[in-house]
């Protein structure tokens, strides 16, 4: 029998208000569990970073509390960092250093022994070792990613947070970051990532968070959320416009668009059956001639869009 998974993380009725007034984090309550990839999506400014900064103790929270492997994040602030690894946006990086003396140093800060055959697993497994003795401002931006990493992993901790690991990378080394990704949940890391390609959270996360204004809009397992939300849609192009749908065509699933122009037919890809047959079957009952027929799968990105979206007016009535 499986056990059951464990939270590593746990966030409860989290609160930041900056100085000036503005509320970054409105109340978030998100439990990460051990070993899992978990996305944090949002547009900017949606508070990303500063629930990452108060998870690692680097931002002080105004409300609400934050544990990790069940140490308070404020009142064990030691403990608590100790089990964490950050990778932040930006390149953070002693230009002159070697490669290896930056990831040992990072070590020291922590209070861990030296250890070099620790470095060197970690340089080995993210493709560092030929490079030990380059100096980072030698290194192409993509080695320079991967040092930020390495100096995230070397004191060993339990939870790593990516933010924004592939931003303004191209492709090939995005998919490269991926699989050193899935390389660190294999060996047992519990991993946290903000993203902008929401490709990337649908390829790699087990769940999906959405946050957007301070407040957690959505949590769930990326492939359920794909199978939930990850409709299809028929969209019927008319030979005439129509003023309304012929009664045996009304439903939630059938919207008129395109000023009568158009059917849409929503349907869910895991079904048995689609439906569309019947659809057409009742057009053509009725009378109506179809010019064209096309579907459209939507992404993870429409269902992202569409939360942030159907958030905007609550802020509008507020
Ligand atoms: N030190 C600060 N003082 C005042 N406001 C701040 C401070 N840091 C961040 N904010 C504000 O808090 C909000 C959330 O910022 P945050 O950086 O957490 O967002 P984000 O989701 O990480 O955005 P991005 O995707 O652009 O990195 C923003 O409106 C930002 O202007």
């Amino acid at each position: 029998m499986s056990q059951p998974v464990a939270d590593i993380v746990t966030i409860t009725d989290l609160v930041k208000a900056y100085p000036g007034g503005f509320t970054a984090l409105n109340g978030v309550t998100l439990s990460i569990r051990e070993g899992e990839i978990l996305a944090l999506l949002g547009p900017n400014g949606a508070g990303k970073t500063t629930l990452i900064s108060t998870i690692c103790g680097l931002t002080m929270p105004t409300g609400g509390t934050v544990t990790v492997g069940g140490h308070d994040v404020v009142a064990d602030y030691r403990a608590t960092r100790r089990m964490i690894g950050l990778v932040p946006q930006e390149l953070s990086l002693e230009p002159f250093e070697t490669v290896e003396a930056t990831v040992a140093f990072s070590r020291g800060l922590f209070g861990r022994p030296r250890d070099p055959a620790r470095i060197e697993k970690i340089l080995r497994d993210l493709s560092l070792w030929d490079k030990r003795a380059s100096k980072i401002v030698a290194l192409s931006g993509g080695m320079k990613r991967r040092v930020l990493i390495a100096k995230a992993l070397a004191h060993d901790p339990k939870v790593l947070f990516l933010d924004e690991p592939t931003a303004g990378v191209d492709v090939e080394l995005r998919r490269d970051m991926w699989r050193v990704v899935e390389a660190l949940k294999a060996a047992g890391v519990t991993i946290i990532l903000t993203t902008h390609y929401i490709e990337e959270a649908e390829a790699i996360a087990d769940r999906i968070a959405v946050i957007n204004k301070g407040e957690i809009l959505l949590v769930e397992e990326t492939a359920g959320l794909m199978a939930r939300m990850g409709k299809k849609e028929a969209v019927i192009d008319l030979a005439a416009p129509l003023e309304a749908l012929p009664a045996a065509l009304t439903g939630p699933d059938l919207t008129l668009a395109a000023g009568g122009h158009q059917i849409v037919y929503t349907y869910d890809t895991q079904a048995e059956r689609t439906g569309i047959r019947r659809v057409l079957n009742e057009l053509d009952a009725a009378g109506i001639v179809m010019r064209d027929l096309s579907t459209r799968q939507s992404s993870l990105e429409d269902v992202f869009v569409s939360l942030v979206h159907d958030d905007a007016p609550r802020e509008a009535a507020q």
